[in-house]
Formats: structure tokens, sequence, C-alpha cells
């Protein structure tokens, strides 16, 4: 079916990593296609590829070959500079660890990318606290990430993804490194946001009873991105 310009979309991916003998191919000529609106769970066991595909389609790797569209603005011929304008405007990553900057407060830590982004601090901050109270941390605004629970600091990562009010949100294993009850309120708290803005949303997953909460599943198969 076809519907508006995809917030992401692959097209004949390959990217492998050399080894002495053959190289280790990871994608081979994968497509993938992620809507506007959806949500998207990758699923898929460890060591076949979901970070790398999430690196990729993050522009934080250049693929081997094949192309990366994000908002239907093709990427392969874009300089490091241009890549790494579009990763701050369109894209919000969320990783497992939550990778906050100790000496900042959680509204800082939200704050930060859309500074460097040239947004007004007063504007900026009025946006992190917003967000973040959204994310339940109204009271732990001013918080150091060492001074926050582990479910607490990932909410913030979250939000720091959010700032600057992408189209995309890449996660990969965002509540991974969580206890199951914790996991499962990041996850909905992550939903929740991402179904607010309407955004597009591609989260790797070892959890398949959130995975199930999401608009479609798919997994990778022999180098392509296939429906679980
Ligand atoms: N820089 C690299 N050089 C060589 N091999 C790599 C490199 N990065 C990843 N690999 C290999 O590529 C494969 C895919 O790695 P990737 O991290 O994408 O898997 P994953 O599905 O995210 O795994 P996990 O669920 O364990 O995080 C793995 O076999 C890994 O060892």
């Amino acid at each position: 079916m076809q519907r508006e310009t995809p917030a992401l979309f692959l097209s004949q991916v390959e990217r492998f990593y050399p080894q002495t003998d053959a190289p280790l191919e990871i994608l081979r000529k994968a497509d993938f296609a992620l809507w506007p609106g959806e949500l998207v769970a990758l699923v898929a066991p460890s060591g076949t590829g979901k970070s790398t595909l999430l690196h990729v389609a993050g522009l934080l790797e250049k693929p081997d070959a094949g192309e990366v569209f994000v908002g239907g603005m093709a990427t392969a011929k874009l300089d490091d500079k241009g890549r790494t304008r579009l990763r701050r405007t369109e894209i919000g990553f969320v990783y497992q660890f939550h990778h906050l900057l100790p000496e900042f407060s959680a509204l800082e830590n939200v704050v930060l990318p859309q500074r460097i982004r040239g947004l007004p601090k007063q504007l900026a901050e009025e946006r992190a606290a917003e967000l973040l109270t959204f994310l339940g941390l109204g009271a732990r605004l001013d918080h150091l990430p060492g001074e926050l629970s582990g479910g607490e600091q990932q909410r913030v990562a979250i939000g720091r993804a959010m700032a600057n009010t992408p189209r995309l949100l890449l996660a990969d294993e965002p509540t991974g490194n969580l206890d199951p009850h914790t996991s499962l309120h990041v996850f909905s708290t992550l939903v929740a946001l991402a179904r607010a803005s309407g955004l597009a949303a591609l989260i790797a997953t070892h959890n398949l009873d959130l995975a199930r909460r999401m608009d479609r599943q798919v997994t990778i198969r022999d180098g392509l991105v296939v429906p679980l």
C-alpha cells in the first residue's frame, strides 16, 4: 500500500565487517520502510545485527552499499556535517545504557541538545521540563544522573532523545539494563510519548511481551529485515 513518505527507508542496504577470511555479512541488500506514526519492534537473536541496523538507520555508521532515506532524504552522498545535522534534527537515539552527562542535572541533559541546535535557553528549558514531566520526572528536574534510579536515568535519556522533536526514534534495547517491572514502566512511557508525538520508532528488544505492544514486529534473517 502506497502511503506518504516513509520516516525511514532502507533500500538494498549492505553492511559487512572485514575478517581475515570472508567478510562477515550482517545486512545483505536489506529493504525496510518505517512509516510516520508507526512503532515497530526489532526482535532478533544476539549477534544478528540489530545494533548494526540501528546504527546504519541512525546515520551513525555508513552502509557499505545501498541507500538510507530519512524523511525522504537520501543520505549516502551527505558529508559528515550533513549527516550530523540531519541526525540532530530528525532522529532521536536511545541506547541500552543512558550515557547521560554525570555533572549535568536531568533538566540540563535534556536542554543541551536543544542548545546545540541553537534554541534559546528559556525555550529549551520549558521544553525539557515539559518532556520530563510527561515522563514522570517533574519532581526530579534538578537531580544529577547519579541521584536517579536506573529507570529514571533511562527516562531522562528518552527525554533527551525527544528533545529536538525528531520524526524518527531509534532505540537499542532501551530497557535491557532494567529489572522487569521498571522495564515495563519505562517502555510504556516511551510508547506513550512516541504515540503522543506521532513519531515513527524502531525499537530493538529481546522482550516479546514488550514487542507485542508495538504495531509490527520485524527480525533479521539471512541479512534481511523480515516480519517476525
Ligand atoms: N566493528 C565490528 N567489527 C567486526 N565485527 C563486528 C563489529 N560490530 C559488530 N560486529 C559483529 O557483527 C555482528 C552483529 O553485531 P550487532 O551488535 O549488530 O548484533 P546485535 O544483534 O545487536 O547483538 P546483541 O543483541 O548481542 O546486542 C556480531 O557478530 C558482531 O560480533
